[in-house]
Formats: structure tokens, sequence, C-alpha cells
């Protein structure tokens, strides 16, 4: 089921460089964040933050808390590998495991749960292959590598493989970027439906992307966040010059 989260003074490093400076963000449930602005003010860094992956870089520190409903992320007693199974992430580039078939990659993450049961398995990685929009084109050839496929389908594979084991967040860091224009606007049209199930954070260079598929959008420069709204608010009228400079192109 979908989840809310919500950061307040998240703060994050990588060595002495300071790359978020206090941000407070509420990404709603069931809905779809853009997290948009120039290259290197701490988009990837944000999302990251938000499943406790940033931690695993080093020198890589992380102060301020997220909270995921009522728990906080970083409490001591929270376990980073659960989280990372309850907040799944999608990267820019496909990522499939080389070695597995198309089967074996969606169903890799629910074996490492322990599912062992064959039907249970298959019935699972069917429903998972149908919400990534896949499955008719892999149906007939589930045992094939999953790097016999095209880029947007490998990406599609990506998201069957996150969501097999049904995650309550979707962080997803350019996810079409390395897609030819029918391939992304496949995986759009999927991010569109997978807001029923699951709240979505996005990060996009593409101001277009951000305008078709999300509610929600907020604008960050230099490791704040300058503003946040109603996606059609922000792009018709932001309220913070830099953002409308970000928009009209006059940077970034
Ligand atoms: N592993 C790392 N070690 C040190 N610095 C890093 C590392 N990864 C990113 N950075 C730095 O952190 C800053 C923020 O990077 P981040 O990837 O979060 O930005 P971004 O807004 O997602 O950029 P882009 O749009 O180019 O992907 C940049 O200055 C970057 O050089």
């Amino acid at each position: 089921m979908a989840k809310e989260i919500r950061t307040e003074s998240l703060k994050a490093w990588y060595g002495t460089s300071q790359i978020l400076k206090g941000i407070d963000l509420h990404i709603e449930k069931n809905s779809i964040t853009a997290i948009i602005g120039p290259s290197g003010c701490g988009k990837s860094t944000f999302v990251r933050c938000l499943n406790r992956m940033h931690e695993v870089a080093d020198g890589a520190l992380v102060e301020g808390k997220v909270w995921f409903e009522n728990q906080n992320l970083y409490d001591p007693a929270m376990d980073p590998v659960d989280i990372r199974r309850r907040i799944g992430m999608v990267f820019q580039k496909p990522n499939p495991f080389p070695t597995m078939s198309i089967f074996d990659n969606v169903a890799s993450g629910l074996r490492l749960n322990g599912m062992r049961n064959k039907q249970a398995l298959t019935e699972a990685v069917e429903k998972s292959l149908k919400m990534a929009a896949l499955w008719n084109e892999v149906k007939d050839r589930l045992n094939h590598s999953g790097m016999s496929l095209s880029g947007g389908q490998q990406q599609r594979l990506c998201i069957a493989r996150a969501l097999a084991i049904e995650p309550e967040i979707l962080l997803m860091d350019e996810p079409a970027s390395a897609l030819d224009p029918i391939s992304t606007g496949h995986v759009e049209d999927l991010i569109g439906e997978l807001k029923k199930e699951v709240t979505i954070a996005i990060v996009t260079h593409n101001m277009q992307q951000a305008a078709r598929i999300a509610d929600k959008t907020a604008f960050f420069l230099s490791g704040e966040l300058v503003e946040y709204n109603n996606t059609e608010t922000m792009f018709i009228s932001p309220l913070d010059k830099r953002t409308e400079d970000y928009l009209t192109g006059r940077f970034g």
C-alpha cells in the first residue's frame, strides 16, 4: 500500500562538501512528485537519502529526519535493508542482472525474501510484468536473458523487478533519460498508472516530462528546496524568480 514520506531538515554530505542544506519536503501518498533543478544541485542525493542509499557511499553523511508515516527512517533501530525493500529504486540506466533470465530478474527480490513456492513466484512475476506494461512483449520468452531486451524494455523490466516486492514508495532517478521517445512514452504512461498503487518521487531533467506526469514538483538549487507546488501552478506562475529563470531556460 502506498505511503507518504516527509523529510525534516534533511542534510547530506560527501566528505566535507555539504550537498543538501536542510530540506523539508512532503511527498504525498499516491502522487507523483518530480524533483527538478540544474545538474549537481543534489536531486539524486536527495532521493538516495530517502531509502538510506546515500550512506553506502564512502564519506557520506546524513543528518535530519525522514518520516515514513510515523517512523523516522534514520532512527538507529531501523534496518536499512528492510527500508530499501519498502522504498524501491529505479536508476537512470537500465541495470537488469546480466546473467539472469527475464523471469529470474523479476523473481530475484522475492527469492531473497524467502519465497520458494513456484506457483506463487510465477503469479507474482506475471503480476509485476503486467504492472510494468511488459508482460505482452515477454510472456513467450521469460527464460531469455534480461539483456536480450531493448533499452526501454530493460527499463520496464527493472521497474517490474522493483515492483515485485511490493514497495510502498518508488524512487526513480531519471528513469527515462536513456530511452528513445517511444520507450519514454511507455515508461511515462506506466508511471501514471503506478501511482494508484505506490507513491512515486521522480528525478527528471526534462521539464516537459515533469509537466506531463507529476502532480507536484519540487525545484532544488544548490542543495536547497527553492519551491514546491502543484506542478501546473509552478509551471504557469512560479513564486520564486529563480524557479522562473530555470523553467524558462535562463540557467541550468
Ligand atoms: N559519490 C560521490 N562522491 C563525492 N561527491 C559526489 C558523489 N556523488 C555526487 N557527488 C557530488 O554531489 C553533488 C550533488 O550530486 P547529485 O548527483 O545529487 O546532483 P544531481 O542534482 O542529481 O545532478 P545531475 O542532475 O547532474 O544528476 C555534486 O556536486 C556531485 O559532484
